[in-house]
């Protein structure tokens, strides 16, 4: 008896000190409206259930309300959501919001530059840069036209066949492109389509896991995530998928190391500056930041590439105008040319396109930051140290306050210099912003250009999915549940 009420006691005694020590953010967090996120039984039941599609629709009637800013609690989790393109601004260049949650880093992925702790970043990220930045890009340019021409014999296949699901297509020739990127070669493309998606449907087996596991934070702790089944189900997708190649792209850099070294040269690509011994980086550290390239690379320009073809083929008037553009440009040709930097840099309505597809579909719906000291944001609230603040890009995106009353509406002249003149700045972040923006954001650009550009001169583009039927998961990132269904046709050139 008297150990159970010393027991009792002691539990007491934590509770209390707990809550004594954190008294500020209790205090600061009961400030903030919260969301409209139901606490019942019923609806705790709802997210136990909850498949990636309902875990998108649960979080977006948490922002139903249109607040400022908006909190949930899980457990004793505070995830505090903003809004406001000036309070986003604010977070995503103040240095005391580099980190991201301890929530996703309890989900196993890779903990590569997307979710190290900042000082790894840090240093990661200093060696990637000069890699992507445009002088750089310029060199993987031949890549990733030779690897779109693959893309184009293997869309023949489809010419005529009805509906397919052109992610899976997209899916390969961007894993392909930035593995040779990588200096190494794979060929998926080409693969008998059972063959080549495998990998494809791993990777979203491998990420839907990851979803619900940062959902679910009763599955963070490792000692519980590893007794379950999903577990198993993930360490089997993760080997299946592009992961697996990692060890021999590793091993083939550091042979190719040695051509830079013997010219002291700096290092010709990153992935030979990642595994140089001089830049101090351990083998898991290296492995870790292959498979988040590989994992930010693959998924999210093959999606944004999928998804402004499905657009372009509800929309034909703004098909018909892309490819008058690419007439103008190119001639009348079925064939598009080898695309050049300078030329891709000439598809202005091609880009004001894609634009406008990441805006109502952006592929990373949700970005995370974690706050190191209190944030004052808009009308006087402040975000405790220590709470998960949510970018919903998705809403900003899609904010009649911010676009107007057509914010749902597909309609490219937005993206038009004069008209773009007045996007308020942070309201428009499909990569998001500030010194964490995504370090592959020009790579994506070039490559979707050079897809979508052979693609709509070769092809009409047809679908029978209509823009408001459309139905959204959340697998990290955002996908269209039914599919990227588009049936290709030679186009008729008048
Ligand atoms: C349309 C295609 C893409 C989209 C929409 C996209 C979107 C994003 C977003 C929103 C972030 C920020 C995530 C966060 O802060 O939590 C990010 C980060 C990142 N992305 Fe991308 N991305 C794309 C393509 C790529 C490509 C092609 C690569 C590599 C070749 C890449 C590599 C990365 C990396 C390494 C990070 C982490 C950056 C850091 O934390 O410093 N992404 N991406």
């Amino acid at each position: 008896m008297v150990i159970i009420e010393a027991l009792l006691f002691t539990a007491a005694f934590l509770v209390v000190k707990y809550f004594w020590n954190y008294r500020r953010f209790f205090y600061l967090a009961n400030k903030v409206p919260l969301s409209s996120f139901d606490y019942s039984i019923k609806g705790l039941y709802k997210v136990l259930k909850a498949d990636n599609k309902t875990i998108f629709r649960i979080i977006r009637e948490g922002f139903a309300n249109n607040n400022v800013c908006t909190k949930s609690w899980f457990g004793l989790f505070l995830f505090v959501g903003i809004v406001k393109p000036e309070d986003v601004k604010l977070v995503l260049n103040s240095k005391d919001c580099l980190d991201k949650p301890r929530f996703l880093k309890f989900t196993n992925m890779p903990k590569g530059s997307l979710f190290g702790d900042v000082e790894y970043w840090h240093s990661h990220r200093k060696l990637l840069n000069p890699y992507f930045g445009a002088r750089s890009l310029r060199n993987v340019i031949p890549i990733f036209n030779n690897k779109v021409k693959v893309l184009m014999t293997n869309l023949k296949k489809m010419e005529g066949t009805g509906e397919f699901n052109v992610l899976y297509s997209m899916t390969a020739l961007t894993l392909e492109t930035i593995i040779k990127v990588m200096e190494y070669d794979v060929d998926l493309q080409n693969q008998k389509s059972e063959v080549r998606d495998v990998f494809i449907k791993n990777l979203e087996k491998f990420l839907k896991i990851v979803t619900v596991r940062a959902f679910k934070f009763w599955l963070h702790p490792d000692i519980i995530f590893k007794s379950t089944k999903l577990y198993q189900k993930q360490l089997e997708t993760a080997s299946k998928t592009a992961m697996g190649f990692s060890q021999n792209i590793i091993q083939n850099a550091q042979n190719l190391l040695q051509e830079d070294v013997n010219n002291n040269e700096r290092s010709k690509t990153f992935i030979r500056a990642l595994v140089n011994p001089k830049n101090g980086f351990s083998s898991d550290e290296i492995q870790d930041e292959v498979h988040t390239v590989v994992l930010a690379a693959q998924d999210t320009s093959a999606i944004a590439s999928s998804s402004t073809l499905l657009l372009l083929a509800m929309y034909k008037d703004v098909q018909r105008k892309v490819v008058d553009e690419l007439h103008r440009i190119f001639g009348k040709t079925l064939d598009a040319p080898y695309l050049d930097y300078e030329k891709i840099n000439e598809l202005h309505y091609l880009e004001m396109v894609i634009n406008e597809t990441m805006r109502l579909l952006p592929v990373v719906p949700y970005v995370f930051r974690e706050n190191s000291v209190d944030i004052g944001i808009s009308e006087g609230y402040v975000i405790p140290t220590g709470t998960y603040i949510v970018i919903p890009i998705f809403e900003i995106h899609r904010s009649k306050k911010i676009w107007g009353e057509d914010a749902d509406q597909f309609r490219p002249e937005r993206f038009e210099k004069e008209n773009s003149e007045k996007i308020p700045s942070y309201a428009y972040i499909p990569f998001a912003k500030g010194p964490r923006i995504c370090i592959g954001w020009r790579y994506a650009m070039l490559l979707m250009k050079i897809q979508l550009a052979n693609i709509l001169l070769r092809y009409e583009v047809d679908t029978s999915l209509k823009f408001e039927e459309l139905e959204y998961q959340f697998n990290i990132t955002m996908n269209v549940s039914q599919g990227y269904k588009i049936s290709l046709k030679e186009r008729i050139i008048d």
